[in-house]
């Protein structure tokens, strides 16, 4: 298993509630993940206050455009040193490309680059609706093999893909998994899910995980909680 596989989503709408829980956690257990809301209200002084309490950051805005713009945003998301960072891997192979090339400069300072396939949230109708007229498993190992073509370190896929996706791209393709709920837990949006410890067992490498902890009543317990069933 990878070292700190649980990566904690940060949605929040109030920074101060988000620092309140990061003062409770271990940069030893966890990494923490901010989104398109966290950075659209707080932006990069939020990057910086993560970084000064000791956190690797998954900057998570899963950048969608055309190649040259994708390149600049990868860039610089570079700049703000964080640990991870992502791209639709459906804005395709040229986009994925340039997105890898712009983070050369940065060498072994780079940030890992992801690309998105499918969203955890989408069913197989779903995709049907988009006329996409595979089943979510099919479209995900296709866009994949197309990320690991333009060099990317890995994708993010539900982990009912992981062990598919291991045998298809091998054990150093990383594989992001949110979608993640310990039994009893709300499904929520979430359609392709499991539990923390299924999820390793398919080959997860990091479980990306939001609600189950920070809306449960004891985040914290709640953390501890799914650290001490991967244990
Ligand atoms: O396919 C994807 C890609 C990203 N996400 C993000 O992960 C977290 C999941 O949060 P939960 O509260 O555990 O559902 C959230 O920030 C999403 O933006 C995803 O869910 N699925």
């Amino acid at each position: 298993m990878t070292t700190k596989p649980i990566l904690v989503a940060l949605d929040y709408d109030n920074k101060n509630h988000a620092l309140q829980l990061i003062e409770k956690l271990d940069p030893n257990m966890c990494r923490l993940k901010v989104g398109k809301e966290m950075f659209t209200l707080f932006g990069p002084q939020l990057v910086k206050d993560i970084h000064d309490r000791g956190f690797d950051l998954f900057l998570d805005l899963k950048f969608h455009d055309i190649p040259n713009t994708v390149a600049k945003a990868v860039a610089a998301a570079a700049e703000l040193g964080v640990w991870m960072t992502n791209v639709h891997a459906s804005g395709g192979l040229a986009m994925m490309e340039a997105a890898k090339k712009a983070l050369l400069p940065y060498g072994d300072k780079a940030p890992m680059l992801i690309a998105v396939t499918v969203l955890t949230s989408m069913s197989d109708d779903d995709l049907k609706l988009l006329g996409i007229n595979v089943p979510a498993f099919e479209h995900v190992q296709r866009l994949a093999k197309l990320t690991q073509q333009a060099g990317l370190d890995g994708v993010v896929c539900s982990a009912q893909e992981a062990t598919a996706l291991k045998s298809l791209l091998g054990k150093d393709f990383k594989l992001v998994t949110p979608g993640i709920r310990p039994v009893g837990s709300d499904a929520g949006d979430q359609h392709r899910v499991m539990t923390p410890p299924q999820a390793i067992a398919a080959g997860s490498d990091y479980l990306v995980i939001g609600r189950p902890i920070t809306k449960a009543a004891d985040p914290l317990a709640a953390l501890q909680a799914i650290h001490q069933s991967l244990a």
